[in-house]
């Protein structure tokens, strides 16, 4: 008899047959998948096929019309403050405080995630990790558009969590930025923490991911059946 196969960790995030419509507009269509610690799913797909959608349902923020998401087992439900602690995300560019200075606003995350002594080292170590150190005093609103993204995705890091949902965080980050972007994100998953992300950039899904959702019209085509259909 074959060796029985070690029980899987069970999963930190769940979609079970999740559709969803925005008025008459049906979106997604019964996508299912599963994030596990240490895991990292890439929602993969041309523009419009439902990714952002997917991730907000994911995060919380959203019911879905059908179908359900599962977070630690249970209903997701984004506004209980447990689920919020566990749970960073860089999903809205134009989302920081204008009049902070970039080290005031990773401050602020950072002592309302429960930061208290090592906030300032924190700060400054994403801050260099990140490549804006040069630009800590200045306001968010005098960045430019790749320095902001770096302070986003440095926001997201100085605070704990258990999952972490990226829309393209690759967006407007140059080559280099981008490279480091794709080591961090495999080294954060090592850490026994989870991904769930929407990329363009075919080096995050091949790099980070161990597996992907790949919509076309809200459908996932990574199901062979589901392929040939759309085909
Ligand atoms: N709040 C909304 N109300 C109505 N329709 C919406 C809303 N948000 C998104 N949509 C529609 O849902 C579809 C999927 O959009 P979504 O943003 O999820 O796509 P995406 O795969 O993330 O695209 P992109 O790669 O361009 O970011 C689009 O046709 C969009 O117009």
């Amino acid at each position: 008899m074959a060796e029985a196969e070690p029980p899987s960790e069970p999963s930190l995030l769940e979609a079970v047959d999740v559709s969803h419509s925005y008025g008459d507009a049906p979106i997604l269509h019964s996508v299912g998948f599963q994030v596990r610690p240490g895991g990292c799913v890439a929602l993969t797909g041309g523009n419009g096929s439902g990714k952002s959608t997917l991730l907000h349902l994911a995060a919380g923020r959203e019911r879905s019309t059908s179908g359900k998401i599962l977070f630690r087992g249970s209903r997701m439900n984004g506004d209980r403050a447990s689920t919020r602690a566990a749970i960073a995300s860089v999903m809205d560019a134009g989302v920081f405080y204008p009049d902070l200075t970039m080290r005031e606003h990773l401050m602020l995350v950072a002592l309302a995630h429960g930061l208290a002594g090592e906030a300032d080292a924190t700060v400054d170590e994403a801050m260099a990790v990140h490549r804006i150190a040069d630009k800590a005093d200045l306001p968010g609103a005098a960045l430019s558009s790749g320095q902001r993204q770096q302070m986003l995705l440095a926001a997201a890091s100085v605070r704990p969590c258990e999952l972490l949902i990226l829309d393209e965080p690759e967006q407007r980050l140059d080559i280099g930025a981008r490279e480091e972007l794709a080591e961090r994100l495999a080294h954060f998953k090592e850490g026994g923490k989870a991904i769930l992300l929407a990329t363009h950039w075919s080096r995050l899904v091949e790099d980070v991911a161990d597996d992907e959702v790949h919509l076309v019209d809200g459908v996932d085509v990574e199901d062979g059946r589901d392929r040939d259909v759309v085909r």
